[in-house]
């Protein structure tokens, strides 16, 4: 499904951030991007969904999606991809909710974006994909603004959002990592349910060891730029051999409930 080869990425003219960067996901299939800070892990999923920031670029490889390149796509290839295909959630959904506007109208025009429905057909989608991510008092929630919600609505409002147009992929950027771990451990049952609902596949950003244990099929650990080592999680989380995993594994509280 994804394809990325070769992946080399630079901001400015500093030394690339990324380098040869290499990954194949499956429909349906779960995979974690752990390694310390810096390590390029966001950057690597930013450039699948062709947000780098500015100064940002792929300098090197190429990025395929059911076998074709997005690298060249157009701002209207885009625009189709994202939210169709592939969709990403951020540490916090409520940056990307615009404070002063209702989630509803919000969510409503999101789905008017991608699909001609009538305003009233897209609001009634809306609630429902709020009501599928286990939310209750969806009415009110779509007539609620961001900052009345607790951090777990909103990260669910996000959930909710990027899986409208039920996309293959979900690029997930420390989806839990602002939460308590109560909220945590639900909104990582949540994700699970994707891909038993959608059969999603998950490409997962996150410094939590104890989720990428308990949602990846496989884990990938970076270290400046480069993939220094990966495997199924029972290989990276009991039987490591890479010098740098160990240490990793060292650093971090493994597990945090279940
Ligand atoms: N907008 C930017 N301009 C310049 N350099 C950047 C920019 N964004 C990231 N970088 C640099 O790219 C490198 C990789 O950053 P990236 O955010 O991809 O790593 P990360 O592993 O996701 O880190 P973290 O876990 O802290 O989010 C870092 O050295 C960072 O300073």
């Amino acid at each position: 499904m994804l394809s990325i080869e070769n992946l080399s990425i630079q901001y400015q003219k500093s030394a690339p951030v990324v380098e040869k960067f290499n990954l194949d996901i499956e429909p349906g299939e779960i995979v974690s991007l752990v390694g310390e800070s810096g390590s390029g892990k966001t950057s690597v999923i930013r450039a699948v969904m062709g947000l780098l920031p500015t100064g940002g670029r792929v300098i090197q490889g190429d990025i395929r999606f059911g076998g074709e390149s997005v690298l060249g796509y157009s701002k209207e290839q885009w625009r189709q991809f994202r939210g169709s295909q592939i969709s990403m959630i951020f540490q916090d959904s409520g940056t990307m909710i615009n404070p002063v506007r209702k989630i509803g109208s919000q969510f409503m025009e999101y789905i008017c974006q991608h699909e001609k429905l009538s305003k009233k057909e897209a609001w009634e989608r809306g609630q429902l994909m709020l009501e599928k991510m286990g939310l209750s008092g969806c009415e009110n929630i779509m007539d609620s603004y961001a900052f009345e919600l607790s951090g777990g609505m909103r990260q669910r409002v996000g959930i909710a959002m990027a899986m409208t147009f039920q996309p293959q992929l979900l690029l997930a950027d420390e989806p839990t990592s602002a939460l308590d771990a109560t909220t945590q451990a639900q909104i990582v049952s949540h994700m699970m349910g994707l891909r038993e609902e959608f059969h999603t596949g998950i490409l997962l950003v996150t410094h939590n060891l104890g989720v990428a244990a308990y949602m990846s099929d496989r884990i990938i650990v970076m270290k400046g730029g480069r993939i220094v080592d990966m495997g199924d999680r029972d290989y990276i989380l009991k039987h490591p051999s890479n010098e740098y995993t160990k240490k990793l594994l060292g650093s971090v509280p493994i597990l945090e409930g279940q």
